[in-house]
């Protein structure tokens, strides 16, 4: 099997040159490869890069997911996560390849508070959300063969995220005000990649499993409940935090005003995924754990 990556620096794409490596043949790009063009901003490079690499997978890590920025970058952020999606999804039609894609919790409005099901009505709350609905809708009407993975709060020992947003702000400051009445699922890009592979392998020779699925990790929490979790671990784990021990404090999203509003319920049922798979998905506390050791190894 030939997979094409591209994305392969971030969260999610590091984690894949991991666990696509031992599927097949594996090629992996950035923007910057030189090679073969791996930059979703250059649509005709990216359809000659399927053109000639004539994939068997070609799996889609790469995003603009910076979510505030996009209020005001709306050109980039259509073109990389809707418009190359869709020329993406239109080659790998052509040569008969799967697309693997990733999209987020941000696709919905938040109302309510039951876990949102794949078919649900979606109504982004900001342009990052509706970038990335556009790129799946494109994906879907392509008539490739696709699995898109609906996930969220991902984060990695590697990249940018918010648990180590707040490990570097605890030892900045004494105070940090987190919001509490945002409730979702912190998602490890390990557990992204591990299941990414599994669901190729099973593809290749089920084309009945193509589709959307929601796929994060067990349980739920709130951002404040989040950062508690990892302030304690570090806090036990003997790390010097600036913060006081009543330094955080829970606050509603009305008082951390944002560009782009977030929905309040991000929670995403995975039933579909699961019975699909035949998986279990682990509880969030047991990756985030995982990426704290990993981070303050050496310390421990
Ligand atoms: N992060 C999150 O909390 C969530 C992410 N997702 C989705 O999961 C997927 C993976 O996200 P994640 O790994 O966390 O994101 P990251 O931000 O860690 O990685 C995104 C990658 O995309 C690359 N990229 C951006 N623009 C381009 C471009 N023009 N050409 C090539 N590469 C580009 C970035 O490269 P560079 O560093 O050079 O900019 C970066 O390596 C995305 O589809 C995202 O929408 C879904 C829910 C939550
Ligand atoms: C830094 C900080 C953030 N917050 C809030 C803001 C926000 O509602 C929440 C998380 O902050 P972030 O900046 O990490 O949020 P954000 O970048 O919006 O995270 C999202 O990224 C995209 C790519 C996704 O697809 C989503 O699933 C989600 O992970 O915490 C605080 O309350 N206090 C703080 O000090
Ligand atoms: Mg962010």
């Amino acid at each position: 099997m030939k997979i094409l990556l591209l994305g392969k620096n971030g969260q999610v794409g590091w984690e894949l040159q991991r666990s696509l490596a031992p599927l097949g043949e594996l090629i992996a790009l950035d923007r910057h490869s030189k090679t073969y063009c791996g930059d979703l901003g250059n649509l005709n490079g990216i359809v000659k890069t399927v053109e000639d690499l004539q994939p068997n997978v070609i799996v889609n890590a790469a995003a603009y997911t910076a979510v505030d920025k996009a209020e005001t970058d709306i050109e980039t952020a259509d073109l990389i996560n809707a418009q190359a999606p869709k020329v993406l999804a239109d080659a790998a039609r052509a040569c008969g390849a799967w697309l693997v894609h990733y999209s987020t919790d941000y696709v919905f409005d938040g109302s309510g508070d039951h876990a949102w099901r794949e078919d649900d009505v979606t109504g982004p709350l900001g342009v990052y959300g509706q970038t990335k609905l556009a790129g799946e809708r494109a994906i879907q009407k392509s008539g490739a063969l696709h699995l898109i993975f609906r996930t969220s709060w991902v984060y990695a020992a590697r990249g940018n995220n918010f648990a180590k947003t707040m490990l570097r702000l605890a030892g900045e400051r004494e105070q940090l005000s987190v919001i509490n009445d945002q409730v979702g699922s912190p998602t490890g890009a390990e557990l992204l990649a591990d299941v990414t592979a599994h669901a190729i392998r099973t593809a290749c020779c089920r084309e009945d499993v193509a589709g959307l699925y929601h796929l994060v990790a067990d349980g739920e929490t709130s951002w404040f409940e989040y950062a508690d979790y990892v302030l304690n671990f570090a806090r036990d784990a003997g790390i010097p935090l600036k913060l006081a021990t009543d330094g955080l404090r829970a606050i509603p999203t009305c008082q951390y005003p944002t560009p782009a509003r977030r929905p309040l319920n991000s929670r995403l049922n995975t039933e579909k995924l699961k019975t699909a798979f035949d998986l279990c998905l682990p509880k969030w506390q047991s990756g985030v754990e995982r990426m704290l050791t990993e981070i303050y190894g050496k310390q421990l």
